[in-house]
């Protein structure tokens, strides 16, 4: 399934009012970033033509396409794959230069020839590694230019597979593939397992053939790289502690407690006459599993009708929603994200289960689906709805907490790993050799709507969470209310201007970390070491990030050296993706 995680857009109401939507492309993927590189035209070459009317030779400009290549954040994916590519030359005795591809002649070749030359099947290729993104790199011949050779990405390519590959897009450094054929099986490749029909096509679960132990092993290993690539001081001082094992999600399927399918309106059309694919979008084209090459079809988006990511009742209102599609899509003036958000709801037994449902994707007769769980560990009877109104208030329940937040907002994705984190960096907090009485205190920076404030907020004199997010922080306020914790207080704001506000004395005081995708600033980490907290707990959704930001932390600022990496290790929030969150835990010295 494609589970977009990667960069949100805002978003942008549309006119049906049946659909909560967003703008089209709330995501944008890694190949779509590629695209988005600038080509720009210059004019460079001056010819001379004559005009009927007069004899006087005038100047026409023809105009040669120049590459522009877009400024990337070395921590996002196409930087890291730039430091990966780096490596794989290293280890091949080769360099950038004997891997450079000629793009000037292939943005300016008119006739097909040359584009025709390097946009080609390519037979026998050996996958040499596994890129942090999950997909295969090789080195193959450059076909132009024979003394040079090209570094191809192969996504669904392992390790030690040999594969018949077809090139389709060509960049600076390297080019992009579809797997056509797979010759020879790496020993990790376990077709066997694979559950979902698009897979091997669709973009997000590209992990689903191997087994669940070679993906946690490989997330370590994309934590310990991270460090290698972003945190070469800390590796050479040899300070990095050895990346524990992932923690596996207790649920490898069916976890996903938010999916957002999508479909794009073709350009120059004003209205829909057919109905576009709704789901989520391809990797590439590859051929290689003949029994999926009509499944969902060829186009950019796949058309999904099962997420074997999401829980059973997101999959109850994807097909919901598909038949409100069906209907309805000629509505649409412009492409569409459908937000599906689970909702959890404690029954009241005593009451009928419909008057306590609330809203939700509804079935055709009009009533709103749900399923019922019998929670046998609290006692309790649940209902679960699937919610599609971004504003809609959803509810989660965490280590005997409930959070509330608006269905749109950010919360954590799979419920399952959640109390095995929150219970981690709990523990992780305390103080060492603290005496029963004496005072502690908690600062949670980029809080969201309270979880790990809250999770961690028993046997703490207090806690201060910042968050930018002011309908984040509404949230946290009424979730510490509603779950009866008195000690914890928000506060509307950068995160970078945290320290301002706070009282807590240093030596009693532990800080949780949990910044987006980009991770902390310079200025935040200079200011975190002059506050000099007793711990620190920095989660990430993006370990290269969290690397760059440790690297800094402990070898540039002043009192940063005082600290020790304690534990570093990743989480497996997105089984069956490449994705993992990584754990670090910073103690002084
Ligand atoms: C990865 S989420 C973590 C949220 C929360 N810890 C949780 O687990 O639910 C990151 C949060 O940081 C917030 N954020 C982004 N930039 C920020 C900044 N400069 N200062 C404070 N919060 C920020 C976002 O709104 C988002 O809620």
């Amino acid at each position: 399934m494609s589970i977009s995680l990667l960069r949100k857009v805002p978003l942008v109401k549309l006119s049906s009012r049946r659909f909560p939507i967003y703008k089209q492309k709330l995501f944008c993927t890694m190949s779509e970033e590629i695209n988005s590189q600038e080509v720009v035209n210059s004019t460079k070459r001056i010819l001379t033509t004559q005009t009927a009317e007069s004899t006087t030779p005038r100047v026409k400009k023809i105009k040669l396409k120049k590459y522009k290549s877009k400024k990337v954040d070395p921590t996002a994916p196409l930087g890291v794959l730039q430091l990966e590519i780096d490596e794989l030359l290293k280890a091949h005795n080769l360099t950038r230069e004997n891997v450079t591809n000629d793009l000037k002649s292939i943005l300016n070749d008119k006739t097909f020839e040359i584009k025709d030359k390097y946009h080609r099947e390519v037979s026998n290729v050996k996958i040499l590694k596994l890129t942090s993104n999950g997909d295969g790199l090789a080195v193959i011949d450059n076909p132009v230019e024979t003394e040079k050779k090209q570094v191809v990405i192969v996504p669904f390519g392992l390790p030690d597979d040999i594969v018949n590959i077809k090139v389709f897009k060509t960049h600076p450094h390297y080019v992009e593939s579809d797997l056509l054929d797979v010759l020879k099986k790496s020993p990790m490749r376990r077709d066997d397992l694979i559950k979902d029909k698009y897979f091997g096509k669709s973009s997000g679960d590209q992990f689903e053939f191997l087994t669940y132990a070679d993906q946690l092993e490989i997330k370590r290993n994309t934590v310990a790289n991270a460090y290698k690539f972003f945190a070469p001081r800390l590796v050479a001082n040899k300070v990095i502690p050895e990346v524990g094992t992932t923690i596996p999600s207790p649920l490898e399927y069916n976890y996903r407690t938010k999916i957002t399918p999508h479909f794009d309106m073709p350009k120059r059309l004003k209205q829909l006459e057919i109905k576009p694919p709704l789901g989520f979008g391809q990797k590439g084209r590859p051929k290689w599993r003949k029994e999926t090459l009509e499944v969902g079809g060829a186009g950019p988006i796949l058309d999904i009708d099962e997420c074997k990511l999401a829980t059973d009742i997101l999959n109850i209102g994807l097909t919901n929603e598909r038949k409100r599609f069906d209907q309805e899509f000629k509505k649409y003036k412009k492409g569409a994200t459908i937000l599906l958000r689970e909702n959890t709801i404690i029954l009241d037994e005593n009451k009928p289960v419909e008057e306590q449902l609330g809203e939700g994707s509804t079935d055709s007769d009009g009533k709103v689906s749900y399923i019922t769980i019998d929670d046998k560990e609290h006692g309790v009877k649940l209902a679960k709805t699937c919610v599609t109104n971004t504003r809609q208030i959803v509810t989660e329940y965490v280590d005997g907490y409930t959070f509330e937040f608006s269905a749109g907002e950010f919360f954590q994705n799979n419920n399952s790993i959640l109390p095995i984190i929150t219970k981690y960096v709990r523990e992780n907090l305390q103080i060492p050799n603290s005496k029963i009485d004496e005072p502690n205190y908690l600062v949670d920076a980029y809080c969201g709507s309270g979880l790990f404030s809250l999770c961690s907020s028993k046997g703490v004199s207090k806690v201060t969470g910042v968050e930018i997010s002011a309908d984040s922080v509404s949230f946290a306020e009424r979730n510490s209310k509603n779950n009866g914790v008195e000690n914890c207080k928000f506060i509307v704001g950068k995160a970078e201007k945290l320290f301002e506000c706070i009282d807590t004395p240093n030596d009693r005081t532990s800080v949780i970390l949990d910044p987006p995708r980009k991770g902390c600033d310079e200025v935040f980490m200079k200011q975190l070491a002059e506050y000099y907290p007793a711990r620190i707990v920095y989660i990430s959704c993006n370990v290269h990030s969290q690397a760059r930001d440790l690297e800094y932390f402990l070898n540039d600022t002043e009192k940063g050296k005082d600290y020790k990496i304690e534990s570093l290790r990743g989480f497996d929030f997105f089984p069956q993706t490449h994705h993992v969150e990584s754990v670090a835990v910073l103690s002084r010295v």
